[in-house]
């Protein structure tokens, strides 16, 4: 791969809402969980829950609603509901051939995600296809290594850390997010920032930041704007 000194060595991905399309399955779910307790399941919670690992969403959740369970107790009921049905979703529109086409390229690519080790394997441990893009993930939700869910960079910067040979800059690494947690994740680890938001986000917080490229889906993605080689024109059947 050719480049020059500001183009994008490393891609980091987020997983749920991003990779695949586990966000609608977590908002059906906690819909569900919500009614149990008459309370109603906003996307002022969901957005503060998104990106965060298990035991911090659950407590974002029982505070806000001032639920009578314990993180535990949540855990139970939630993942009654959401562990049947992720292994049903989608691989997230212009997801497949992204990832080919870096993969072609080879720009190391790697997956940083607030799910833990349970919520990985069912939501993609029956992918080989897709994991064998990546050079490797981190699962906050269940990695020592990294002390704060998003929007803490910690799981980036371990991200990135675990890359072989390691980013020179980490402004050369291109995250691609749809939380806002994680949005403000990558931008705190010094890094660059493609967001495919959900419609309900307000992305004026980040209009004007030449370090993020809203998008309404990957399908938008254009990799020569970040020094990238661009995708083959012509019909990609042929
Ligand atoms: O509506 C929700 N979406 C997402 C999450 C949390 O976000 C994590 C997904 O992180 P990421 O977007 O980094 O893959 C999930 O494991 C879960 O803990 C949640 O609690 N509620």
């Amino acid at each position: 791969m050719t480049t020059n000194s500001s183009s994008i060595t490393h891609a980091i991905f987020d997983m749920d809402g991003l990779l695949i399309d586990t966000e609608s399955v977590y908002t059906d779910c906690y819909n569900k969980f919500c009614a149990q307790f008459g309370k109603q399941f906003t996307w002022e919670i969901k957005q503060k829950q998104m990106g965060r690992p298990p035991n911090e969403s659950a407590k974002i959740i029982i505070d806000h609603l001032d639920l009578p369970i314990t993180v535990e107790q949540h855990h139970e009921m939630i993942n009654t509901m959401l562990l049947k049905e992720f292994p049903h979703s989608k691989i997230m529109p212009g997801v497949n051939c992204l990832l080919e086409h870096l993969w072609q390229h080879q720009v190391p690519m790697c997956i940083a995600t607030g799910s833990d080790q349970t919520g990985f394997d069912v939501k993609v441990g029956g992918r080989p296809e897709l994991l064998s893009k990546f050079h490797h993930w981190v699962l906050a939700g269940s990695d020592p290594a990294v002390g704060h869910g998003k929007p803490a960079p910690d799981c980036f910067l371990v991200a990135a850390d675990r890359f072989d040979p390691t980013p020179i800059d980490p402004a050369r690494v291109l995250v691609f997010e749809d939380a806002p947690n994680g949005v403000e994740a990558a931008l705190a680890a010094g890094m660059k920032v493609v967001w495919c938001p959900d419609p309900r986000a307000d992305t004026s917080v980040h209009a004007g930041n030449p370090s993020v490229t809203v998008l309404r889906s990957l399908e938008d993605f254009q990799p020569e704007t970040f020094g990238l080689p661009p995708f083959p024109t012509g019909d990609p059947s042929e």
